[in-house]
């Protein structure tokens, strides 16, 4: 069976897309996911992501997310943004995560992607702990904060992130027993009270160009702190995102989205 995929990214951070709002596919497995993900495979992403139609009245689409090593998560910011471009006008999107709501614009999108959540069972950790600013450490790394912002994330304020071997630190934090469903790691600069430079590594696929939800998780983390204003630029190695939150309200990120082409793949070589 030959199946169409759409090849979309944002800021760098690449998907192939699965719309099956409209034509039959089979059920994703991880297998698949993961085979289509290897680069080395001919198609190749970070995230594959699948649209179906929902089956919440208050959505209008469901979208679901695999990493590149074929686990699932339930947020992803750059992929909400690709979407938003894909559907062409305003849409509630249920995932995982939570309801979204994106919005298209003149090649940039925005998305409400709900309220962080910061209670140390929400991250989730594996034992109480301030999310604040935690007492731990992996080596210079240290006292980081903790934010669900749809998926995990922790968030470390450094002086120079290029500076952080983020290769190697970032597997054996996302895999401490501190995170019961690991975590994405976030290494942040703050340049001034409105703009952060970061660098992820996102579970379950390393080092990206960029990472929609750890711009949110960053910016919201070190608001917290009082370190930057409630609006931000964060400039990631891939481009930029602007982030807006106040208290209690939904984190607002707006920022680039594109498609990059269209193909098809048989479905028997890739599961
Ligand atoms: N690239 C994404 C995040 C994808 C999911 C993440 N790796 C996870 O497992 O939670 C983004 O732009 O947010």
């Amino acid at each position: 069976m030959r199946v169409p995929f759409i090849k979309m990214q944002g800021l760098g951070n690449d998907f192939v897309v699965l719309d099956a709002r409209e034509c039959e596919i089979p059920a994703l497995t991880a297998d698949v996911a993961r085979h289509l993900a290897d680069r080395r495979l001919g198609i190749g992403c970070d995230q594959v992501i699948r649209l179906d139609p929902s089956e919440d009245d208050a959505a209008d689409t469901r979208m679901s997310i695999w990493n590149a090593d074929g686990s699932g998560a339930s947020a992803c910011g750059n992929a909400s943004r690709a979407i938003a471009m894909l559907i062409g006008e305003p849409a509630a999107v249920q995932t995982d995560g939570g309801l979204i709501r994106v919005t298209p614009g003149d090649g940039v999108a925005s998305v409400d992607m709900g309220a962080p959540r910061f209670e140390w069972q929400d991250v989730p950790l594996a034992y109480a702990m301030d999310t604040l600013s935690m007492p731990v450490a992996w080596e210079e790394l240290e006292n980081p904060g903790a934010v669900n912002v749809g998926n995990p994330h922790v968030v470390f304020a450094v002086s120079d992130c290029d500076a952080v071997q983020l290769d190697r630190l970032g597997p054996l934090i996302e895999n401490d027993p501190l995170f019961p469903e690991r975590v994405n790691v976030n290494v942040a600069a703050v340049e001034s009270r409105e703009r952060i430079r970061l660098r992820v590594w996102e579970r379950g696929t390393g080092l990206t160009q960029a990472c929609g939800t750890g711009a949110c998780a960053t910016a919201v983390a070190l608001m917290r702190c009082g370190l930057v204003d409630r609006s931000v630029t964060v400039a990631l190695p891939g481009g930029e995102l602007e982030i807006a939150w106040h208290d209690g309200g939904p984190i607002v990120m707006t920022g680039a989205a594109a498609e990059s082409f269209r193909g098809s793949f048989e479905w028997d070589e890739y599961s």
